[in-house]
């Protein structure tokens, strides 16, 4: 069973306190969202799950992973800048990440382009940037990781693709027992995504839910009503 902990993790930059202390376990084959406003801490919470920033204080376990190395081998990252190098093709970049991940899932990357019609041998600098986005996150999907950490992975994509990307998203926990922990703004999109909510808000949990279905059914609230009232 997939599970990352925080035990008291703080993070500074200077003298700004971006997280403080915070205790959470997520955990199961699920889906979590975290939702937050602009620049409230969401990357760098993935960023330091992922072990790509160190915390200030406190720990952070990924199934049993302590260390930001053994935590990197759980987890395939998907980060909100672009990353991939412009002048090669697709089919290079697939090829490039089949040597360099064991276990990456080829024929689903096929699979997956050919669903939202991307040729490969197109130059990764001629797709639109919606494109790019979505490119980079099949390749994050493919990463046979257990756990999945996505950075806005919904960002500049159109809202059919979205449907097809939201298929795809839940597809990939349900048939492979994987925990995805995702940074989103698309509140809307989300709602029948998810299973477990996060919303942080002045460097702290101000709520967390992993059975969001449970709020909706006995309160029927919507993520855009549970987000208003933690923001009030
Ligand atoms: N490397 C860094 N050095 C200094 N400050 C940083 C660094 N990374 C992030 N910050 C600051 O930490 C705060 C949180 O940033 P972060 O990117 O985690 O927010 P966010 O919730 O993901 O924002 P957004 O929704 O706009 O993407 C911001 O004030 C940001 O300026």
């Amino acid at each position: 069973m997939q599970k990352i902990e925080l035990q008291n993790l703080s993070k500074s930059y200077g003298n700004k306190d971006v997280l403080t202390n915070l205790n959470l376990t997520l955990e199961g084959n699920r889906i979590y969202g975290i939702i937050g406003e602009n620049g409230t801490g969401k990357s760098t919470l993935l960023r330091l799950i992922s072990g790509l920033a160190r915390p200030t204080r406190g720990s952070i376990t990924v199934n049993g992973q302590t260390t930001a190395e053994g935590r990197r081998n759980q987890i395939a990252y998907l980060s909100d800048q672009e990353f991939l190098d412009g002048f090669s093709t697709l089919g290079y970049q697939i090829q490039f990440h089949e040597k360099m991940i064991p276990g990456f899932q080829t024929n689903r990357v096929f699979e997956m382009l050919e669903t939202i019609k991307l040729p490969v041998d197109r130059k990764v600098k001629n797709l639109s940037k919606g494109h790019r986005n979505l490119f980079n996150l099949v390749l994050t999907l493919a990463n046979p990781a257990p756990i999945l950490i996505l950075d806005e992975p919904l960002s500049g994509i159109d809202t059919n693709k979205k449907e097809d990307l939201i298929q795809l998203l839940s597809s990939f926990t349900l048939d492979e027992k994987r925990l995805i922990l995702f940074a989103t703004h698309e509140y809307d999109e989300i709602e029948f995504l998810i299973d477990g909510l996060l919303i942080i808000r002045g460097a702290e949990v101000a709520y967390f839910t992993e059975d969001l279905e449970e709020m909706r059914i006995e309160h029927g609230k919507t993520i855009q009503q549970i987000f208003q009232e933690v923001n009030q």
